[in-house]
């Protein structure tokens, strides 16, 4: 699916951010999505990215998966990546096509690319009460102050329903709380993959249900900057953000 000479190797771009408690399962659940695959994984640093192509109809998308820390001592870091963001995302995944690598330098890996509303999933563990509890008390208000498009779509994800004997949050208080704050819901689980693809088909379907998210400020993506590689240590040790 990658372009050649300089026809856009996508029609939309869409930027999702992953947000929740520390070891909720986001980084698993996106390695689910993108690579079908499930390992232990170290704590996020920060924020790591990954990139998925998918199809839509007869849209190309290109998804810009940011997956932020749960930790607190990195809360004024991952922030940052909603402040600034104008949101976008989608997804019915085909063409599984992907690419990872760490943002050393997400703001200036985004500058310059057009960006709608981000998509963000916000992410609880239905076995850990106070990942759930941390959704009125962190979570929500987090993403209300830092939203400012009234297009932007949320989805609720309750994550290791494999877990099911030691579940806390029941599937009913998930569907409340994400009718109380617009959210779509869905339960999965990244070690399964129950539910993981239904995520991104969510998400999608909501995405071409509302056309003001496929505005043309989203089109026609002329200077490609994720074909570029990523800065280097060096480069962000030099100011570059
Ligand atoms: N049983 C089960 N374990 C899971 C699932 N998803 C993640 N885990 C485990 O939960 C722990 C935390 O997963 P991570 O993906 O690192 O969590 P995180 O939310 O990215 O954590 P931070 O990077 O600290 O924000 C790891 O031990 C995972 O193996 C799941 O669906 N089921």
């Amino acid at each position: 699916m990658e372009s050649s000479s300089n026809q856009p190797e996508f029609d939309y771009l869409f930027k999702l951010l992953m947000i929740g408690d520390s070891g909720v399962g986001k980084s698993s659940l996106l390695l689910s999505f993108t690579s079908d695959s499930f390992e232990e994984l170290s704590p996020t640093i920060g924020v790591d990215f990954k990139v998925k192509y998918i199809n839509a109809g007869d849209k190309k998308l290109k998804l810009a998966i940011w997956d932020t820390a749960g930790q607190e001592r990195f809360r004024t870091l991952t922030s940052s990546y909603y402040r600034g963001a104008q949101g976008v995302i989608m997804g019915h995944a085909l063409t599984a096509q992907s690419t990872s690598y760490r943002a050393v330098c997400g703001p200036c890996i985004v500058k310059g690319v057009f960006l709608l509303s981000i998509i963000r999933f916000i992410i609880y563990d239905v076995t850990r009460r106070e990942t759930f509890t941390s959704l009125s008390e962190v979570w929500t208000k987090e993403v209300e102050l830092y939203s400012t498009n009234q297009d932007c779509i949320k989805m609720l994800v309750g994550n290791k329903v494999d877990k099911e004997s030691e579940r806390v949050v029941t599937k009913k208080e998930g569907i409340n709380f994400a009718r109380e704050c617009g959210c779509l819901f869905i339960e999965c689980s990244a070690k399964t993959r129950a539910n993981v693809q239904q995520c991104f088909d969510e998400l999608v379907t909501k995405i071409l249900e509302t056309p003001s998210l496929l505005a043309e400020g989203s089109k026609g993506v002329k200077k490609n900057i994720f074909k570029q590689k990523p800065p280097q240590p060096e480069a962000a040790a030099n100011g570059c953000c």
